[in-house]
């Protein structure tokens, strides 16, 4: 369960994110959705360490993971994938999904056996030779969740995960991630501009707008709501 309280960060005199409160159950689809600049990647970027947050509390099973090290929040479970997939571009994807796994302590089939069920979940287990370079920029993406999902996280954080993504690949990419708190008991936070996307897949979504929630709820919840039409939709 990841907890997030009082949740601030400024930038000078800009703040990013303005008091963020909410909580991720385990098993479940939290879905972001907010203007360019509403905070959304900020709010990433301290739950994985990137960014100190300036105050707050962010908890994952109880823990309190602010002022830990990215390699450290990862190493507590909170995998991350970017808006620009960040593969190891000169290693085959097979040696790809080995590196989050070399401080784990298990056996080579153990390693083997997770690396080939998630390259196989994500359609990518025929190229596993292939360099990551060679796959286009919708399949890095699938890569970077595979890689991400064989740590085994117990939260797993997603900033845009359909952007650049053609449709074939996004309708896969839907249906890995509608299934990964089911089969692995993650949980998620999914960033997207793709509002179809986050109303098929969030069990609940908040709205972000200048660093705070303007609306949570379902989608129905959500889409009714005029601040949120106003505000985001534009409509
Ligand atoms: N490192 C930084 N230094 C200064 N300002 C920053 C920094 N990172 C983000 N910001 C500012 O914080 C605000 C929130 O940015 P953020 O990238 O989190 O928004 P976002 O909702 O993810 O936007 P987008 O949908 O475009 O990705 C913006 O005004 C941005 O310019």
């Amino acid at each position: 369960m990841l907890r997030i309280e009082g949740l601030r960060k400024n930038f000078g005199g800009l703040k990013a994110l303005d008091g963020l409160d909410f909580e991720v159950p385990p098993r479940s689809i939290l879905g972001v959705l907010g203007m360019n600049g509403s905070g959304k990647t900020t709010m990433l970027n301290c739950i994985n360490g990137v960014y100190i947050a300036s105050s707050g509390s962010i908890q994952l099973d109880g823990k309190e993971l602010t002022g830990l090290k990215p390699a450290q929040i990862f190493d507590r479970g909170v995998g991350r994938t970017f808006q620009v997939p960040r593969v190891f571009s000169r290693m085959t994807l097979w040696d790809n999904l080995a590196v989050p796994l070399l401080s784990r302590s298990m056996t080579r089939a153990e390693r083997d056996e997770i690396r080939a069920t998630w390259l196989k979940k994500v359609h990518l287990f025929d190229l596993r030779h292939n360099y990551a370079e060679e796959l286009s920029g919708g399949q890095q993406k699938l890569l970077e969740l595979a890689r991400i999902m064989v740590s085994r996280p117990k939260l797993v954080l997603l900033d845009e995960p359909f952007a650049g993504v053609n449709p074939t690949l996004s309708r896969l990419l839907i249906d890995v991630i509608r299934d990964m708190p089911g089969e692995t008991g993650c949980s998620v936070v999914l960033v997207s501009h793709d509002l179809t996307s986050i109303y098929e897949l969030s069990h609940d979504i908040i709205v972000m707008h200048e660093g705070r929630i303007l609306a949570r709820g379902d989608a129905e919840t959500v889409q009714s709501n005029p601040d949120v039409v106003e505000a985001y939709l534009g409509a």
